[in-house]
């Protein structure tokens, strides 16, 4: 009867339910354990322990052989939630703009940094990619059935123990009152045969004295017999005295007899007394031990069925999850996207499922807790009563270990998914979505190329010499080469008249060869820059600041020629992304012409309700948390903290801001307006900085060029 001898302890320590994103079983072989005795006992000598040293530590570790000694431990990870805060100190870099100019602050790009944003995205797509579908859920909501199905068999096993083994309580008790019973009537008894002895001893006494006496008057009759011979009265009384002797000394004989006899039914009765108390004793010991297994077996009982109620509790709850998942995928019919498993995880999550797939997973470990229960309650039962009971038991026990290793499944898909949950959003990747642009646009070039002969142009006008803008314009440069945009480059010192610049895109305006005309801003700030900007010729204005252009982009049935770049890769990147907007709450923070405004405008005619956050916003913190989707574009480091961002949202961060940081080459490294550490937690997808809206806007730039070159040539 191996499984009698098989004790089981268990050690669990865990800090409650609490999200606890503490569990990260890092050894994939966990995955792969059939359900199988043999196997769980193999698989506790496997050592499945946290290969991180770092902040998530999860210890997990199972270990012994043959006796399924299992010692499981889990401790909470701690996790790192460093921001870099609204203290971080901004880097300062002369440009001295006013934080609502949407322009972003720039900065030269990092390689270490783009290097740290593909391993992110990497980590993401691992990530997105466990975020659990419709079926899984459906799996879940079975498991949690089976489960169910086990508790309760658990249950009705343990209250059929309880009752056999409560009534061998009671029987061993009664044998045990018994058993003292005839103890005590034993003794009983030793005390009568004490009290009859006292008149034997007594009637000995007497046998005796009347025995002396009758020696006495014998002695008396002889001597006077010889004084006196032959005296007939003399010769009686010898005769009598000698009688007298005789009776006495037969009835001395028969009271030492009886007395004896009395002695030796004491001693046996005091024997049996002896063997009566010891059959009592041991009697009393059983029943003491039997009371104990019924107290241990009415816990388990009650364990079992708490373990039930909890069961069902969890179908419940799983089976309203599912509801609400259906009934709202269906809404949505955006089960299949990237973003859609995103938002999917992050509905689950606000609708209670990943409680409930934790409290699935506890279940595998408080199932565990039952199975050593049922193997301690089957020592009892195999002790006390009947160690059949647990063969027949085998059955339950051995479906509760296959849960056990089921449940683990769940718990480790819990746990990837609370790994998931450290960076929950999707990364929107503005990067590789540049670049797919990029490539679009690379073809339609050539293809028009080929069919009329025309290369689009744009013309850049860079006045000044401020550092960040001669990198833009070299790598807006960049871009059109990789397209085969010809660009045109004017560059004009910091102190060139308005005149001159304006001459610069007269000329432009004019040059059939240029189909766009950007003049790099900021100006010097002794130029009016509404007028340059009225100067581009609307036809032109790839940047679509023209006021024209802003005007119809305001306006219901009017269309633009172009939409803003960095506006226009910001939507782009929520289509890409198949992010919904149309009826979604929005809130842009930031009121900028450049970006703000027109990304407000874009989102409307996309059908969104919008709102702007800015300077003079009393609650901003209140009102970005109610959007689906911001869109940030302040320049402010880190402003948008977590605490602004309502689960499940989408964040399109703008600002490009550089902060101090002595461990990056250039002395500072990029941020977003968005703590990033902080919403990528919270949201369901979000752009970083670098590598988000700032390479979307060069490529809106080159798509505007396209556009025109286009619609001046009149195709398609
Ligand atoms: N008439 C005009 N039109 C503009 O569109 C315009 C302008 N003036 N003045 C300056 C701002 C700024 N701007 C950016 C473009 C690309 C990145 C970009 O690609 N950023 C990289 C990082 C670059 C780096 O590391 O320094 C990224 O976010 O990954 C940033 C900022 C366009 N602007």
């Amino acid at each position: 009867m191996a499984l009698i001898d098989t004790a089981a302890t268990m050690i669990f320590t865990s800090s409650s339910s609490s999200t606890a994103r503490l569990l990260l079983f890092n050894n994939t072989k966990l995955h792969k354990f059939p359900n199988t005795l043999s196997n769980f006992r193999r698989s506790t000598s496997l050592h499945f322990g946290t290969s991180s040293p770092t902040s998530r530590t999860i210890v997990t570790h199972c270990s012994s052989s043959s006796a399924s000694v299992c010692i499981l431990k889990i401790s909470r990870g701690t996790f790192k939630t460093a921001c870099q805060g609204n203290d971080s100190v901004p880097f300062i870099n002369g440009n001295g703009r006013d934080v609502e100019s949407g322009d972003t602050k720039n900065a030269e790009s990092s390689k270490e940094e783009m290097k740290n944003d593909s391993k992110e995205k990497g980590e993401e797509a691992e990530a997105v990619a466990v975020a659990p579908t419709l079926d899984e859920l459906k799996e879940l909501l079975q498991k949690a059935h089976k489960e169910l199905e086990i508790a309760q068999l658990n249950s009705i096993m343990f209250e059929d123990k309880a009752q056999r083994i409560s009534e061998a309580a009671i029987a061993l008790k009664d044998k045990a009152l018994n058993a003292w019973d005839d103890v005590n009537s034993a003794l009983i008894s030793i005390e009568e045969i004490v009290k009859e002895e006292g008149p034997v001893k007594e009637s000995i006494k007497r046998a005796k004295m009347a025995l002396s006496l009758a020696e006495a008057r014998h002695q008396v009759a002889l001597e006077s017999e010889n004084e006196n011979l032959n005296s007939l009265e003399e010769e009686e009384a010898l005769l009598a005295a000698q009688k007298d002797m005789k009776e006495c000394s037969a009835k001395l004989e028969d009271c030492e007899k009886a007395l004896i006899r009395l002695q030796n039914r004491k001693d046996e009765v005091q024997k049996e007394v002896v063997t009566l108390n010891d059959i009592a004793e041991k009697a009393q010991t059983d029943a003491l031990k039997a009371e104990e297994d019924v107290a241990n077996i009415m816990l388990l009982a009650e364990e079992a069925v708490a373990l039930e109620l909890e069961a069902l509790k969890r179908v419940n709850d799983a089976e309203i999850v599912l509801q609400k998942a259906e009934k709202v995928l269906q809404e949505r019919g955006e089960s299949t996207s990237r973003h859609g498993r995103a938002t999917f995880s992050v509905l689950l999550f606000q609708i209670g499922f990943y409680a409930i797939a934790e409290a699935l997973g506890l279940a595998a470990v408080k199932a565990l807790v039952a199975i050593s229960a049922i193997i301690a309650g089957g020592r009892l039962v195999g002790m006390s009563i009947d160690p059949k009971l647990l063969v027949s038991n085998f059955p339950v026990i051995m479906g509760s270990l296959g849960l056990l290793i089921a449940g683990k499944t769940i718990m480790v898909a819990v746990v990837a998914i609370q790994v998931n949950n450290e960076t929950l959003a999707t990364v929107i990747d503005g990067k590789r979505v540049a670049k797919d642009i990029r490539e679009e646009i690379a073809v339609e070039i050539s293809r028009m190329k080929e069919e009329i002969g025309i290369v689009p142009g744009l013309a850049v006008i860079l006045v000044g010499d401020r550092k960040d803008s001669a990198t833009y314009v070299r790598n807006k440069k960049k871009a059109c080469d990789s397209v085969g945009i010809n660009s045109y480059e004017v560059r004009l010192a910091e102190d060139s008249t308005e005149e001159e610049v304006l001459n610069h895109i007269s000329k432009f305006n004019d040059d059939p060869s240029v189909h766009g005309i950007l003049v790099q801003l900021p100006l010097p700030s002794h130029m009016n820059e509404q007028n340059v900007l009225n100067a581009v010729c609307i036809e032109k204005d790839v940047d679509g600041f023209h006021p024209l252009n802003i005007g119809r982009l305001a306006m219901r049935g009017r269309e633009p020629l172009f939409v803003p770049c960095t506006p226009k890769g910001c939507i782009e990147l929520l289509h890409r992304y198949d992010i919904p907007i149309k009826g979604k709450r929005a809130v842009v923070i930031g009121r900028s012409n450049i970006v703000g405004m027109p990304a407000a405008l874009l989102l409307q005619r996309e059908d969104a309700t919008v709102s702007i956050v800015h300077s003079r916003t009393k609650n901003p913190e209140e009102i970005t948390r109610q959007a689906d989707i911001i869109i940030s574009a302040v320049g402010q480091p880190n402003m948008v903290r977590g605490s602004w961002v309502k689960p499940g949202a989408v964040l399109i961060d703008v600002g490009i801001n550089p902060v101090e940081d002595p461990e990056c080459a250039r002395g500072y490294r990029l941020v977003g307006d968005i703590c990033y550490e902080e919403a990528s937690k919270v949201a369901s997808a979000i752009t970083p900085v670098p590598g988000g809206v700032g390479p979307m806007t060069i490529a809106m730039l080159l798509s505007n060029t396209l556009l025109s070159a286009k619609r001046i040539h009149n195709l398609r």
